[in-house]
């Protein structure tokens, strides 16, 4: 019987490349966006490769929806392995003009989508008498918080919070949470990222900042989403079973923790 994973936001970006990886790996994955156009263009390509996957729209910050979608996921497949909570949003902003309205709207989906979708999971893992594995999407921002990324920053570090918690609480139901730690991957939160911070710098032109951050990196190349993709497929596999609360760097030498 294969394993069945959900992977949050990923019509595209890292989530895209997350749920390729383990539909390769033989899991059948339900894919999920907000995103309804792209979603289901990604879900026609992804079937177009043979994979066993469905498509689920909804809004992670919405608690009603993360709960369907691991109904979906159990009335397709039959039963819920692994849960992904890959979606979130990006702000670029310096700190004295931070507002009320960034703050609401990224904890909304960057940390309350997180918190939903793992109660979601590990409501239906407890129900299945299974163990289940919950991975969720920090960053290397939420090991260092990063000048004109308060916000976001913030957010990651609230995403480690709350996997810690939420390990220490669900281990006695054999269900482990994890975290995924990107570094610089160029998708289109960074497309989005680099253009902001043009927008406040004097001497940036589109594209620099995405070079001068990605210019630390020890390894000397760009992250891509299979980078990514590999140590989240680590994370979903039986490899990772005694690993738990952990939020594991993926950066190509940014941040040393
Ligand atoms: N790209 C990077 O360099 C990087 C680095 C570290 C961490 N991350 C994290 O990895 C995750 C994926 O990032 P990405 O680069 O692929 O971003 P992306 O913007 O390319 O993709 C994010 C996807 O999430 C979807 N989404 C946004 N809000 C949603 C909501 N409320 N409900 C459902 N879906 C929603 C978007 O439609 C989009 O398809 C994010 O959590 C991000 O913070 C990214
Ligand atoms: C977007 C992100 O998490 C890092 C800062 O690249």
């Amino acid at each position: 019987m294969s394993k069945v994973a959900v992977v949050t936001g990923s019509a595209g970006g890292l989530g895209r490349g997350i749920a390729e990886k383990l539909c390769s790996n033989g899991f059948s994955v339900v894919l999920h966006d907000i995103n309804e156009e792209l979603l289901n263009k990604t879900v026609e390509e992804l079937k177009g490769k043979n994979f066993d996957v469905i498509g689920v729209k909804g809004d992670v910050s919405i608690r009603e929806d993360q709960f369907n979608l691991v109904k979906e996921a159990v009335d397709k497949f039959g039963h819920l392995d692994v849960f992904v909570n890959n979606a979130g949003i990006d702000a670029v902003t310096p700190f004295l003009l931070i507002k009320e309205d960034e703050l609401n709207r990224l904890f909304r989906i960057n940390v309350n989508g997180v918190v939903f979708g793992t109660q979601a999971a590990a409501e239906q893992f407890i129900k299945q008498k299974t163990k289940g594995k919950i991975i969720n999407a920090c960053s290397i921002a939420g090991h260092e918080s990063y000048a004109m990324l308060g916000t976001y920053s913030a957010t990651k570090h609230a995403v480690r919070s709350f996997t810690q918690t939420a390990a220490k609480e669900l281990a006695k139901h054999q269900i482990t949470v994890n975290a995924y730690c990107p570094g610089i991957a160029k998708t289109k939160m960074w497309d989005r990222i680099d253009q902001e911070m043009v927008k406040y710098s004097d001497d940036l032109k589109p594209g620099e900042a995405f070079e001068k951050f990605s210019s630390e990196i020890a390894l000397q190349r760009y992250q891509t989403p299979e980078d990514v993709a590999n140590l989240v497929d680590f994370l979903a596999s039986e490899a990772s079973d005694y690993i738990t609360g952990q939020a594991i760097l993926t950066d190509g030498g940014l941040v040393y923790r």
